[in-house]
C-alpha cells in the first residue's frame, strides 16, 4: 500500500507558483479527489505529485521524496495518466497497454505471458477487447481515453494519479472505469488520486475531497463536508443541490438559478 503525503507544496511552470501551500495526506488504499473550477490548479497539482514539476515543500511517496526516486522506482510505484496525452497513433491498443508493463521487465527482456494476461484482463474490464488489435489513431475519443487508462492500470503501480479519467466517457463506461479502479483499491490496496469535474462521481468514489480555488486549498475533508451547495456557489458560481439517493449515495445536481 502506497501512502502519499504533501507538506506545504507549491508548484508551477514559471516563476510564480500556480498551486500554493498544499498539505494533504492520502492513506494507502485511499482515494483523494482533487476538485475545483477550471484553471484552479488541479492538473498542476497532479503533475507535481508525479514529480514532474519543480517547486517548494515536500511530496512523500511512502515516506520518500518523489524527486529522490529513480525513473524505474517511480514507474513501479506511481502510475500517472495525464489529461490529454500525445499518443503513438501507429501502435495497437494491446501494444500500447503493454508499455505499462515496461517497469516490471528485466533489462532488455520482452513482455511474457504474465504481462499479456494482465493486459488482456485490463482490456476486458475496460470493454476494449474487441479493439485490442486496432491502432490508436483509429479510435474514438472515449476509446482513446480508455486505452490511456488501460496502459496505466496495466502498470499495477501502488499509487495512481489520474487526471480527469472520465473525460469523454459515456455514463456506463465512466462508471465501469471507476468501479474497476475502486476494485483495485479494495483488493490490492491501490491508492488513488484523481481530478474530477463530475462532482457526483467524486462524492461517490473518493473518501477525501480537496477543493482547490485559484491555486489554494479552500476545503478538505469527506465528500459531504466539502461538497456543499454553499461551497459550489462560492467557488464554482454554480447553483446545485446535494441530494442523497435511495441507497445513500450523494448526488450533486445542478438546478436552475432563481
Ligand atoms: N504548461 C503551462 N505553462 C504555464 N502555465 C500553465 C501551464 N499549464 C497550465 N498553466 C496555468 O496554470 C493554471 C492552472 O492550470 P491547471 O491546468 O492546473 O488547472 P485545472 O484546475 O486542471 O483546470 P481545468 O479544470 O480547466 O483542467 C492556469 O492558469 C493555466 O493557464
Amino acid at each position: 500500500m502506497t501512502a502519499l503525503r504533501l507538506e506545504k507544496v507549491s508548484a508551477g511552470y514559471e516563476r510564480d507558483p500556480v498551486v500554493r501551500d498544499v498539505s494533504v495526506s492520502v492513506r494507502g488504499g485511499g482515494w483523494l479527489a482533487v476538485v475545483g473550477p477550471n484553471g484552479a490548479g488541479k492538473s498542476t497539482l497532479l503533475k507535481a505529485m508525479a514529480g514532474l514539476l519543480p517547486g517548494a515543500g515536500r511530496i512523500l511517496v511512502d515516506g520518500r521524496p518523489v524527486h529522490s526516486l529513480s525513473r524505474k522506482e517511480k514507474a513501479r510505484q506511481l502510475g500517472y495518466a495525464p489529461q490529454d496525452p500525445v499518443l503513438p497513433d501507429g501502435l495497437t491498443v494491446t501494444d500500447y497497454a503493454l508499455l505499462g508493463r515496461t517497469p516490471h521487465l528485466r533489462p532488455l527482456a520482452r513482455e511474457g505471458a504474465a504481462d499479456l494476461s494482465v493486459v488482456d484482463e485490463v482490456l476486458a474490464r475496460l470493454d476494449l477487447s474487441a479493439l485490442a488489435g486496432r491502432r490508436l489513431g483509429k479510435l474514438s475519443g472515449g476509446e482513446r481515453q480508455r486505452a490511456v487508462l488501460a496502459r496505466v492500470l496495466a502498470q499495477r503501480a501502488g499509487l495512481l494519479l489520474l487526471d480527469e479519467p472520465t473525460t469523454g466517457l459515456d455514463l456506463g463506461h465512466a462508471q465501469a472505469l471507476l468501479e474497476l479502479i475502486d476494485r483495485l483499491r479494495r483488493e490490492d490496496g491501490t491508492t488513488v488520486v484523481s481530478t474530477l469535474h463530475d462532482l457526483t462521481f467524486a462524492a461517490q468514489y473518493a473518501d477525501h475531497v480537496l477543493l482547490l480555488s485559484d491555486g489554494a486549498v479552500v476545503a478538505s475533508g469527506t465528500p459531504a463536508e466539502v461538497l456543499t451547495p454553499q461551497a459550489l456557489q462560492r467557488h464554482y458560481g454554480a447553483t446545485a443541490d446535494v441530494l442523497t439517493a435511495t441507497r445513500g449515495d450523494l448526488v450533486v445536481a445542478p438546478v436552475r438559478p432563481v
